[in-house]
C-alpha cells in the first residue's frame, strides 16, 4: 500500500552539532522529508547520544517531521518525554520491549506514529502479531550504535519479505531502512520495497551536504 511513498530521512547522528541549525537547513534545501534522531543510552547500545532536550531544540529549528529511534533500555519510561519534545514517529526496538502490543498502542494513543525496529539478527517473523497495528517497521541494516558502518546485505531479503507480507495482507506500515545507505546501494534498497531511507554519514560527512542529500533523493525515486 505504501509501495510508492519514498522518503529521505537524514540522521543527525553524523551532523556537526556546533552548527546544527545550519546542518538541518542544508538538508531542508535538498527537500529531505524527515529528520532522524538516534537516541542511545550506553546500555542498549555501546554509545551515548542525546535526549529529549535536544529533540525539542531540533523541533524548534525545523518544521520537518521528527523520527525518534530509541536505542535505549526501558523505552516505555521515556516515550512521553520524546512525544512532548516533538517526536512525530517513535520507534522502539523489538529486542527490548516485552509488551510490544501495549507499547505500540500507547504511542498511537499519544498521537504519534508507532514504529518497531529489528536488529540485523532479529527475524521479520517476530513482528507477525503486531504488523497490522504498526505505522512503520525499521530494518536495521547495521548493528545499532554507530554511524558509518557497512550495510549488511541480508537486509535486502528482510525488506523484500516485509514488502511481500504488506502486499499480501494489505497492511499500511512504512518500511524504513537504517545504516550503511549510500549512492551505491540505495536503488537496490528502494526496489526491494523500502519507503524511508535513513542516511547519516553519507549526507553529513559529505563536503556538500545538500548535494549529497539531493543525489540520494533522486536515486530513491528512480
Ligand atoms: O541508528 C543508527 C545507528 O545505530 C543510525 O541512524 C545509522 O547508523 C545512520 O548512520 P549511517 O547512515 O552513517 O550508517
Ligand atoms: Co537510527
Amino acid at each position: 500500500m505504501n509501495a510508492k511513498k519514498k522518503l529521505l530521512a537524514p540522521s543527525i547522528l553524523s551532523a556537526d552539532f556546533t552548527n546544527l541549525s545550519q546542518q538541518i537547513r542544508y538538508v531542508e534545501l535538498a527537500n529531505a522529508d524527515i529528520i532522524h534522531c538516534d537516541i542511545m543510552d550506553g546500555h542498549f547500545v555501546p554509545n551515548f547520544t542525546f535526549g529529549p532536550m535536544v529533540v525539542e531544540a531540533v523541533n524548534r529549528i525545523t518544521n520537518l517531521p521528527l523520527d525518534v529511534h530509541l536505542m535505549i533500555k526501558n523505552p516505555d519510561n521515556l516515550i512521553d518525554k520524546f512525544i512532548d519534545a516533538g517526536a512525530d514517529f517513535i520507534t522502539v526496538h523489538q529486542e527490548e520491549v516485552v509488551h510490544l502490543h501495549r507499547t505500540i498502542e500507547y504511542i498511537k494513543s499519544k498521537g504519534a506514529k508507532a514504529g518497531v525496529a529489528l536488529n540485523p539478527s532479529t527475524p521479520v517473523d517476530t513482528l507477525q502479531e503486531v504488523l497490522e497495528y504498526l505505522d512503520m517497521v525499521l530494518i536495521m541494516s547495521v548493528n545499532p550504535g554507530f554511524g558509518g558502518q557497512k550495510f549488511i546485505e541480508r537486509s535486502i531479503d528482510k525488506i523484500a519479505a516485509l514488502d511481500r507480507i504488506r502486499n499480501e495482507k494489505n497492511y499500511d506500515f512504512l518500511i524504513e531502512v537504517d545504516g550503511g545507505i549510500y549512492n551505491g546501494n540505495i536503488e537496490r534498497i528502494s526496489k526491494a520495497g523500502c519507503n524511508v531511507f535513513v542516511a547519516g554519514s553519507t549526507i553529513f560527512c559529505s563536503d556538500n551536504i545538500t548535494a549529497a542529500a539531493v543525489e540520494l533523493k533522486n536515486l530513491i525515486n528512480k
